[in-house]
């Protein structure tokens, strides 16, 4: 299979902590890949570094063959990543079409932003914008609440936005981090599925930042396990869940206990 992001021997130092500590694994093209690893092993910080919010101490990410370790962060959509935050990030007084119409804007050139001249190029690229988030609107189900202020709906239904927003930019690589942390039961179902259905259907590659193991060894066809800054293990979910170092890292407790291991 074709490497999408590869990530090799990267550091990332605050000062005398060593927050990363020389970690490297490769995201197979197509693929939903998790981090995974206790409370401060640096996955944060590893998410940081390649979404590239924060500069490297050293070693080298790579999208698609191209190095974009000394990349801006704002050329990042521009290259095909996507991202949601562990904090929700989404305009609450927006509705969730105007939400999703901004995740466009990494799509719109300079003449279409200059649209103050509204001219026949300006209006075909609007309706184009405008048709992609109703196709993602239907994607993600909902319809029913498209024209709603993002801030009146349920917690799962804006992070469902916050995901939306994240594919208007058209991502070849998705980073979700904690998408259902503080989601019942049936939010995390839908995500899960969501997340399934952005792989099979969308041919998206979905790197995930993951405390619910549940969901993790559900759906991740790799997982690279953090421990301290290190990497402590790569592998698919049934070999994490053998591996030994895994088991110690997580207290004695099993991680394919679903929840708790945060608290671990
Ligand atoms: N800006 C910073 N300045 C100093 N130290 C930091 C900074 N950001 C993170 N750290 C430290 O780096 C280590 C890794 O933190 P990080 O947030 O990446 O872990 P994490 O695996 O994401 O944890 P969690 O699961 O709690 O989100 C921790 O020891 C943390 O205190």
């Amino acid at each position: 299979m074709t490497v999408l992001l590869q990530v090799d021997d990267l550091i990332k130092k605050f000062g005398g902590v060593t927050a990363v500590n020389n970690v490297s694994f490769p995201v197979l093209k197509g693929e939903i890949f998790s981090l995974i690893g206790p409370n401060g092993a640096g996955k944060t910080t590893m998410f940081n570094m390649i979404s590239r919010v924060l500069p490297v101490t050293s070693g080298t990410i790579t999208l698609d063959g191209k190095d974009i370790t000394r990349e801006a962060p704002h050329k990042i959509a521009a290259l095909g990543m996507g991202r949601t935050f562990q904090n929700l990030a989404v305009f609450k007084h927006a509705s969730v079409v105007d939400n999703l119409l901004v995740g466009r804007h990494s799509h719109m050139t300079t003449s279409v932003l200059g649209g103050l001249f509204f001219g026949p190029s300006t209006r075909a690229a609007e309706r184009a914008h405008r048709k992609r988030v109703e196709e993602i609107i239907d994607f993600l189900e909902i319809q029913h609440v498209r024209d709603v202020p993002v801030g009146a709906l349920a917690y799962g239904l804006q992070k469902r936005v916050e995901l939306g927003r994240a594919l208007a930019t058209e991502p070849k690589l998705l980073l979700l981090d904690e998408m259902v942390s503080g989601m019942n039961a049936e939010e995390t179902e839908d995500i899960a599925r969501f997340i399934l259905d952005l792989k099979e259907e969308l041919e998206i590659t979905v790197m995930m930042i993951e405390h619910d193991m549940g969901i993790v060894t559900d759906i991740s066809d790799h997982i690279v396990v953090m421990n301290f800054g290190e990497r402590i293990a790569y592998g698919t979910p049934e070999e994490i869940r053998a591996n030994q170092h895994v088991i110690e890292a997580y207290l004695g407790h099993k991680p394919a206990e679903r929840a708790g291991v945060n608290d671990g």
